[in-house]
C-alpha cells in the first residue's frame, strides 16, 4: 500500500496539481498565488474560522443551511435569500460534480438554462469555474463553505478556495463510504491529502480555511463512537497536513443523554487524540446535524424534528447546527421552505442558548461510555497501520473493525447492527468485528433487552426496521403496532 501518514513534499503537491488541473477547462484559469491574494483581501466577516472562533468564546451556537442550485444566478439569489435567517452560508454541490462528471454536469446547466431552472441538484462549481464562483462570493456577505460528497474532491477545492469560499467539508472517508460503492478507500484518503495539503498551504500564508469532516456518515442510527472514529482520523489526516481550523460533526440520534454525551465526548476526544498526537496550535470546534434520517411527511410533523434538533444543538453546546427543512421528506427544497427551517431553528436556539442542561450522572456515564468505545477503536487502527493512521483506517475497514451501519460502500463490511433501547439511545444489536470491550457489549446488551421485555418480543432485526422508520412515522422508537 503506497499510501503514507505524511505531509505531501511540495514536489509531489505541485505534481499531482498539474495533473488535477487538466481534468477540466476550468481548472486552467486557476492561479494558487492568485487565490491567495483574493482570499487575504476578504473581509474577516467572510471568514468561517472567525465566525466559528467567535461561537466557541461566546458559546453560542450559529445556524448554516445546506442550498444549492445549477445556476449562478439563482444561485446567489437563493444565497442572498436564506442569508438575513443564518450566520453560515453553504454552496451544495451537485451529485454530477461529486462524481467528476464535469461533462454531465455541463449538460444540467445546459438543460436548467432552457429549462429556466434548476434540474441540478446543487451547485455545479468546477464548471461555473472561478471567476462565476468569485461573483457568489462577492454577491453575499458571510463566510460560505462548499458542502458536497465528493471521493476526489481535488478540482473542486482548488478552484473554490481560490474563489474565496472558506470552508470545506469532507474527507476521504466521510465522503467515500456513506457516498461511493467502488471507490477504494486507499484512493480517497490520498485524494483528501491533496486537498488538505491545499488548505495547509493557504494556511501557511495566512489564510485559514475550516476544516469540517462529514459527521453522520450514513445519517442512519450510527452509534456515536462509530462517527466520531472517523471524525477524529479525518481531523488527524488534515492537521497533518497543515490544516488548523477542524470542525468535528455528529448526527442527531434523538435520545437527550446520548446527543448531548455525544458532543461533549466529540469535543474532549478530539482534543485528546489530537494532543497525543502532538498537535496544539489548533482550533476545534463541532457540529451538530439535524436529523439525518428519513422525514415525516407531515411538513408541521417535520417542524417539530428540525425544532428538537435545534434544541439539541443548542443544549449540547455544539458550535454550529446544519438545518433541515419541511420539504426533507420530499427532496431540494424550495428557497422559502429553506428559510421556514432557518427560522423554526433561530427561535429554539433563542430560546434555548441562555439554558445549560444540568450536569447529570446519566450524561457522564454516556460520555465514558462513547469514550470507551472510541479509545478501544483507535487502539485498533494504530495498531493495524502500525502508528499510520491512514494505512490503519484501511486496514480497520478492511477487518471490520471500523465499520458503519448502512453504508454503500463495496469496502464497508457491514456486520455491525445498531437499534434503539428503550429510551431511544443508539445500541449495539451486533457489534460485527468491531474490538468493544466485553462489558461494554453486555451493557449494550442490557439496554436492548429492557426494550424487548418492554415490547414483550425477542431483540429482532425487526426492531431495526422499525426503528429506521419510525421517525417519519411520527415516533423516535420503532415499537411493535
Ligand atoms: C446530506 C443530505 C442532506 O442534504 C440536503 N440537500 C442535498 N442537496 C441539497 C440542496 N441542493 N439544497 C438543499 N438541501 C440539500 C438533503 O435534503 C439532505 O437533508
Amino acid at each position: 500500500m503506497k499510501l503514507k501518514s505524511e505531509k505531501m513534499t511540495m514536489e509531489a503537491f505541485q505534481a499531482e496539481r498539474e495533473e488535477v488541473m487538466r481534468t477540466w477547462p476550468t481548472g486552467q484559469g486557476v492561479d494558487f498565488e492568485d487565490g491567495v491574494r483574493y482570499q487575504l483581501a476578504l473581509p474577516e466577516s467572510k471568514r468561517f474560522s472567525s465566525a466559528l472562533a467567535k461561537a466557541e468564546r461566546e458559546g453560542k451556537t450559529l445556524c448554516q443551511p445546506r442550498a444549492g442550485v445549477a445556476l449562478v444566478d439563482e444561485h446567489i439569489k437563493l444565497l442572498q435569500f436564506l442569508e438575513p435567517s443564518c450566520d453560515l452560508l453553504p454552496s451544495t454541490i451537485d451529485a454530477y460534480t461529486r462524481l467528476n462528471h464535469y461533462e454531465k454536469a455541463a449538460e444540467g446547466v445546459a438543460r436548467s438554462l432552457a429549462a429556466g431552472t434548476s434540474l441540478l441538484n446543487g451547485f455545479p462549481a468546477v464548471n461555473h469555474g472561478l471567476a462565476e464562483c468569485r461573483r457568489v462570493v462577492e454577491a453575499l456577505k458571510k463566510p460560505v463553505q462548499v458542502r458536497h460528497g465528493t471521493p476526489d474532491a481535488r478540482l473542486l477545492g482548488e478552484i473554490t478556495l481560490a474563489a474565496g469560499f472558506t470552508a470545506y467539508e469532507g474527507g476521504g472517508i466521510s465522503y467515500n463510504i456513506p457516498y461511493a460503492k467502488k471507490v477504494p478507500l486507499e484512493r480517497s484518503i490520498r485524494h483528501w491529502q491533496y486537498c488538505d495539503r491545499l488548505v495547509g498551504l493557504y494556511e501557511e500564508r495566512g489564510v485559514r480555511i475550516n476544516r469540517e469532516p462529514f459527521g453522520p456518515l450514513s445519517g442512519t442510527l450510527v452509534p456515536p463512537f462509530v462517527s466520531h472514529c472517523v471524525a477524529i482520523i479525518e481531523g488527524l489526516l488534515a492537521l497533518e497536513q497543515g490544516c488548523k481550523c477542524i470542525t468535528l460533526g455528529y448526527g442527531q440520534a434523538g435520545n437527550i443523554v446520548q446527543d448531548i454525551a455525544a458532543i461533549r465526548s466529540l469535543r474532549e476526544l478530539g482534543h485528546e487524540f489530537f494532543r497525543a498526537a502532538g498537535y496544539e496550535d489548533y482550533a476545534l470546534s463541532t457540529v451538530f446535524h439535524q436529523w439525518m434520517g428519513g422525514f415525516p411527511e407531515n411538513e408541521a410533523m417535520a417542524f417539530s424534528v428540525i425544532a428538537w434538533g435545534s434544541a439539541m444543538a443548542a443544549l449540547s453546546g455544539a458550535t454550529k447546527v446544519i438545518v433541515k427543512t419541511p420539504h426533507e421528506a420530499s427532496g431540494i427544497p424550495t428557497k422559502e421552505a429553506n428559510k421556514q427551517g432557518l427560522d423554526a431553528t433561530t427561535q429554539l436556539l433563542n430560546m434555548v442558548r441562555e439554558q445549560v442542561f444540568p450536569a447529570s450522572p446519566v450524561v457522564d456515564l454516556e460520555v465514558e461510555l462513547i469514550k470507551r468505545e472510541v479509545r478501544a477503536v483507535m487502539a485498533k487502527v494504530f495498531e493495524l497501520g502500525n502508528g499510520d493512521v491512514a494505512v490503519g483506517a484501511v486496514r480497520a475497514f478492511e477487518a471490520g473493525v471500523l465499520d458503519v451501519p448502512f453504508a454503500p460502500a463495496t469496502c464497508n463490511a457491514g456486520k455491525l447492527m445498531p437499534v434503539r433501547d428503550n429510551e431511544g439511545a443508539v445500541r449495539i444489536f451486533e457489534v460485527g468485528r468491531v474490538p468493544l470491550p466485553d462489558d461494554v457489549l453486555a451493557y449494550h446488551k442490557e439496554k436492548i433487552a429492557e426494550r424487548a421485555k418492554a415490547e414483550n418480543r425477542a431483540p429482532v432485526f425487526q426492531m431495526v426496521v422499525d426503528d429506521i422508520y419510525a421517525i417519519s412515522k411520527s415516533k423516535l422508537i420503532g415499537r411493535p403496532r
